[in-house]
């Protein structure tokens, strides 16, 4: 298995589904058992960074829209009420175990030029510094693509290329990736390590299980290519059992791995 003994810093990233239940509103119990690992494991000493979905879902049930949002103007106003939200919850629980939070809102655009992401690279840097943990979020204002598309799986490999991290663990709904869509067919198996992303992969990796998910497999695939391409090993877990992440971090294996063949530079 892979060395992870090297590793020192981490991003984590949190779906819509994990975080909230079907009725939409937040899953408390699950976000406090989340915010307790990634506690444990910046006190032990990880550079932590979250990237976290669920403005949207968490902002329509607070607004009480009857269902979640379809045009892009009511998901940028529900995201805008629920990145409140979140942050709020966020930065209560983590201050119970001394952490300080910090909110990151990007769009993917925001890496694309160097000179702007050399500035997003020393804003992660300085707050790691401070022992501070960013909590990254779309920026759903002004995100356009990515609010049609859901993408915050890829912003998390953005995010992970950006920070040099060296490791992104993807917490979602399932066990992993299997080499079917489990909700349709029940002898779904999982497939615990991916070496490349081929066509045989994106044939099987569907869209969004729920109407809270966006993008499905399918998204978590292109955030792999893009760790793949750095040299960053990724893995698809269970969000409703956080403490997976220890088992990763102690060179165990868990949900699906993405490893890429070898370890090219980093951004
Ligand atoms: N091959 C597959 N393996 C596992 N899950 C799959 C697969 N194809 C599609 N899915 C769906 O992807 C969903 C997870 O993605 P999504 O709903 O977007 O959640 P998240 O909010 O965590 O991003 C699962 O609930 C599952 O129904
Ligand atoms: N910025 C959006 C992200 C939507 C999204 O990508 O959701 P998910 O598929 O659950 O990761 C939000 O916070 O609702």
């Amino acid at each position: 298995m892979m060395n992870l003994s090297q590793v020192r810093r981490i991003v984590v990233k949190v779906g819509t589904s994990t975080l909230t239940y079907p009725t939409g509103k937040l899953n408390i119990r699950g976000i406090e058992r989340l915010v307790r690992c990634i506690a444990d494991l910046h006190n032990r000493g990880y550079d932590m960074m979250l990237v976290s979905s669920g403005a949207i879902g968490v902002g329509a049930s607070k607004l009480r829209l009857p269902e979640r949002p379809t045009t892009l103007r009511m998901k940028q106003a529900a995201a805008a009420v629920g990145q409140c939200e979140l942050m709020h919850v966020y930065d209560k629980i983590f201050a119970e175990y001394g952490i300080s939070t910090a909110q990151i809102l990007l769009t993917t655009d925001d890496t694309e030029d160097e000179r702007r992401r050399l500035n997003v690279h020393n804003t992660f840097d300085a707050l790691l510094e401070t022992g501070a943990l960013p909590i990254v979020n779309e920026n759903d204002t002004v995100a356009v693509e990515e609010i049609e598309f859901g993408d915050n799986d890829r912003l998390a490999a953005v995010v992970a290329r950006v920070s040099h991290a060296d490791l992104l663990v993807i917490l979602t709904d399932m066990d992993g990736l299997f080499d079917d869509n489990p909700r349709e067919n029940p002898e779904a198996r999982l497939i615990p390590v991916v070496h490349k992303i081929t066509d045989d992969l994106r044939g099987i990796a569907g869209g969004a299980g729920t109407e809270n998910g966006t993008g499905g497999m399918a998204t978590k695939l292109g955030a792999a290519e893009l760790c793949m391409e750095r040299g960053i090993p990724m893995f698809v877990i269970n969000g409703a059992k956080p403490e997976t992440l220890y088992e990763i971090t102690q060179g165990r294996l868990a949900g699906t791995l993405f490893l890429p063949p070898e370890a090219p530079d980093k951004d």
